[in-house]
């Protein structure tokens, strides 16, 4: 799959930034209210993950979720990316992350 410089995909995701470690990735730090938010739309994003056979690598400390996309078979960010990101968006968004 095509890559997509990481600059010009963050254009359309403002939530979003440059990691700056030694791959090509998109990142969002999350704070929900609570663990129970946290996990509810790790939850989420999990399913839908799994379904599309594309996961985010992420990790959680109480109420905080960090979450970085890449594709790796393609070395870089893709569409799948950056629908991912979107979903994601919007999962936080239910769970009243921020
Ligand atoms: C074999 C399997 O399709 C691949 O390992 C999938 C699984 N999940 C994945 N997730 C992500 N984020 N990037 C991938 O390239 C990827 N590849």
């Amino acid at each position: 799959m095509q890559t997509i410089d990481v600059a010009e995909a963050l254009k359309a995701l403002p939530k979003w930034r440059d990691p700056a470690g030694d791959r090509p990735a998109i990142q969002r730090d999350l704070k929900f209210a609570d663990f129970n938010a946290a996990f509810g739309f790790m939850t989420r994003v999990a399913l839908l993950a799994d379904k599309v056979d594309h996961h985010p690598e992420w990790s959680n400390v109480y109420n905080r979720v960090e979450v970085l996309l890449t594709t790796h078979d393609a070395g870089g960010v893709t569409q799948r990316d950056l629908d991912m990101a979107r979903f994601i968006d919007e999962a936080a968004a239910a769970m009243g992350g921020e």
